[in-house]
């Protein structure tokens, strides 16, 4: 049996649950001939409660170069690159949940993304498939692609929904786990912009900056139009889309009013819709944020490093829109 050295950035959330996972599954990566062992876990304070033994924990940075992979989940951008950067250089793959670094460090990234060092399913729509979506989808081009990226302000929309303020439910949505640690980004659409800066470059533009994401968030919503809305038969969720408009590819986050029998209307969970050719219309939905599901994706990426497969490529070059297309309307 193989020693599997694990260094964990983050015991938070998702750390926490990432950490359980791996316990649970333990078997299952004997079976595969690997015996995981955490080098350690960094955290900023020891004392908070937490399912991860104490003697793991480590508040200082700890030598990442004696791990065989490192998983990162402690988000920010400027803190965790310091810390991944000189293992990505000793060639130590990572698999990060985090989309803001990838979004936002990305001419520091892209090199090890290329060499196929870096995985990220959690960091879209967390365990629900959606960057492997996407790489089946490469066998068609895209079109136009539609997305409920963020399970904050999804939450939120079905509370207001029901009745609830949209304070209470940001604030059962932090309880919940699901909001980022700076909330603003989850409501301000920030957070999807990200997502959909990492999905532009797995399908149309390795090199597709985040700067051209055009994003706007719920804030401004209030209970009267989500009623509008529905009292029109249709549904508000904040969509991030990506399709092509005079001859080139915009990147949009906005909330968008949905007819009522539209499978993104229609999904309880975060969502992603594409129109692709010659596929046709593909869908995929389920859980996008919590400590759970976003385990499940960073566990999927270890089950995917262990497997010989490289990470997640970016496109291989960019190409432009195929087709003319346009979101669903905004609300005034
Ligand atoms: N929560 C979710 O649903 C999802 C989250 N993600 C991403 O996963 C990442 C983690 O999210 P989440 O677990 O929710 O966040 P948390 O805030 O719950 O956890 C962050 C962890 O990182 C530690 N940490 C943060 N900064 C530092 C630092 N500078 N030095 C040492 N330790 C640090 C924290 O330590 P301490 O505990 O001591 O404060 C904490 O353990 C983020 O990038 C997020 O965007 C992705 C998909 C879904
Ligand atoms: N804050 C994020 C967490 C997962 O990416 C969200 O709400 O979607």
């Amino acid at each position: 049996m193989e020693t599997l050295t694990l260094a964990l950035l983050g015991g938070g959330t998702v750390g926490s649950a990432f950490y359980a996972l791996v316990q649970e599954r333990l078997e299952e990566l004997h079976a595969l001939g690997f015996s995981p062992r955490f080098l350690g876990v960094l955290v900023r304070d020891k004392k908070k409660p937490r399912a991860i033994p104490e003697d793991l924990l480590r508040v200082e940075p700890f030598d990442l170069l004696e791990a065989d992979v490192v998983v990162e989940a402690m988000g920010g951008v400027e803190a965790p690159l310091k810390l991944v950067l000189p293992a990505l250089e000793a060639g130590i793959p990572l698999i990060t949940a985090n989309k803001a670094l990838l979004a936002e460090a990305w001419e520091a990234l892209r090199p090890f993304a290329e060499e196929g060092l870096i995985y990220h399913e959690a960091s879209v729509m967390a365990g629900t498939p959606a960057l492997s979506f996407l790489e089946t989808l490469r066998g068609s081009e895209l079109l136009e692609l539609h997305g409920i990226l963020n399970g904050t302000t999804l939450y939120i929309l079905q509370e207001m929904e029901k009745g609830r303020t949209y304070a209470e439910a940001l604030a059962e949505a932090k309880r919940l786990g699901y909001a980022e640690a700076d909330p603003t980004l989850d409501v301000e659409g920030i957070d999807a912009a990200h997502k959909l800066t990492l999905l532009a470059r797995l399908l149309i533009d390795p090199g597709f900056p985040f700067a051209q994401v055009e994003a706007q968030g719920i804030t401004r919503l209030t209970p009267e139009d989500l009623k509008a809305a529905r009292d029109r038969g249709e549904r508000v969720r904040l969509l991030a889309s990506l399709y092509g408009e005079g001859g080139r590819w915009r990147a949009v986050v906005a909330p968008r009013r949905l007819p009522l029998n539209h499978p993104l209307a229609q999904a309880r969970g975060n969502a992603l819709w594409v129109r692709a050719r010659p596929l046709g219309e593909a869908f995929v939905t389920g859980p996008g944020a919590g400590g759970g599901a976003t385990a499940s994706g960073l566990f999927a990426d270890l089950l995917r490093l262990l497997s010989g497969a490289p990470g997640h490529l970016p496109a291989p070059r960019a190409r432009p829109p195929l087709a003319e297309g346009s979101p669903w309307p905004g609300v005034e």
